[in-house]
């Protein structure tokens, strides 16, 4: 399969502090690839390098088949870029600026820019620098998206978004997809990239923790899960069950952890009457361990 980001053994060191590590991935061509991994983990390093903003101090990177370096506005006009902290602090108009942009490009007319900004209920019509966070987050989605780039690169997309928009992102994601475009995404959260990626890299202290399909890692996701039900119900109905451990039982609450599906806790449960259920996010902690405790398995 055509790989359009090839990373290899990728180094980039600030002075004496580490920025990424030996670090090596590949995206292939039309699909939506995560990027996970906590504050400071290495994702924004990682996504300016491929954008040459910033240059390794070690290895190699492809991206679309060139190396970003010596790719020129040739290879930029192929990328939708949103940088993690997208800032404009220009005078103008919202529409002024995204033409201006598109100009520069090459490629977006204004009833693309007319159509995202409707989606994304942005205000053609706004003075750039008074708009708040969330709606210059807009801005900076409808300069990456406008000219149907080959690869879209995202730091932090969601960042700001209220979460109507942050579905309208994750649809505009799926579209570009469809469309045989490919998008590298980095977020610290789970549920987001889960949402609409193929696959999945976990990133830590700079360096590639996994990369894995949203299928298995899912499946290795834990989440802590509160069950409130009308009466009392009995610890041993629920320990032991698939998936489900550190079960305790407080009257009518029940808690514990699930790994993967939920299928089995969720029919048992449904024997009796639910008052409330409560799922909370998996912690990107546990799954880390997750992988940790399965690397150090397989290496036992
Ligand atoms: N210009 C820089 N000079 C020195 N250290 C830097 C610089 N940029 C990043 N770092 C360090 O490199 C590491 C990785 O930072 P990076 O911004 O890539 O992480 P991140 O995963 O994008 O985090 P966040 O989600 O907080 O943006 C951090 O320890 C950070 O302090």
């Amino acid at each position: 399969m055509e790989s359009v980001i090839r990373l290899d053994r990728l180094v980039k060191a600030y002075g004496p502090r580490r920025g990424v590590v030996d670090l090596s991935l590949e995206v292939h061509a039309g699909e939506v690839f995560g990027y996970l991994g906590p504050n400071g983990a290495g994702k924004s390093t990682t996504i300016r390098l491929l954008v040459d903003l910033i240059r390794p101090t070690g290895g190699s990177i492809r991206v679309l088949g060139g190396d970003p370096r010596a790719g020129g506005t040739v290879l930029r006009a192929r990328i939708g870029y949103l940088p993690g902290d997208f800032v404009v602090g220009a005078r103008q108009r919202v529409g002024e600026y995204l033409t201006f942009l598109a100009g520069l490009r090459g490629g977006a007319g204004q009833a693309r820019i007319g159509e995202l900004a409707e989606r994304l209920d942005l205000d053609l019509t706004a003075r750039v620098g008074t708009l708040s966070k969330g709606n210059r987050q807009k801005v900076g989605l409808v300069q990456a998206f406008m000219h149907e780039p080959d690869l879209l690169i995202l730091d932090e997309p969601t960042s700001g978004l209220d979460p109507v928009v942050q579905q309208t992102f994750l649809s505009m994601v799926a579209e570009a997809k469809a469309a045989g475009q490919t998008v590298f995404m980095s977020s610290h959260i789970l549920s987001e990239v889960e949402q609409v990626a193929d696959r999945v890299a976990i990133i830590r202290d700079g360096a590639l923790v996994t990369v894995d399909s949203v299928v298995n890692l899912r499946a290795r996701a834990v989440r802590r899960v509160q069950v409130t039900f009308a009466t009392p119900v009995p610890v041993s109905e629920f320990a032991g069950l698939p998936g489900v451990d550190s079960v305790t039982v407080d009257g009518p609450v029940l808690r514990c952890r699930v790994t993967g599906s939920p299928d089995a806790l969720i029919k048992t449960a449904a024997q009796h009457s639910i008052v409330d259920l409560l799922s909370d996010e998996p912690a990107l902690e546990e799954l880390f361990l997750a992988y940790y405790e399965g690397r150090d398995h397989v290496a036992a």
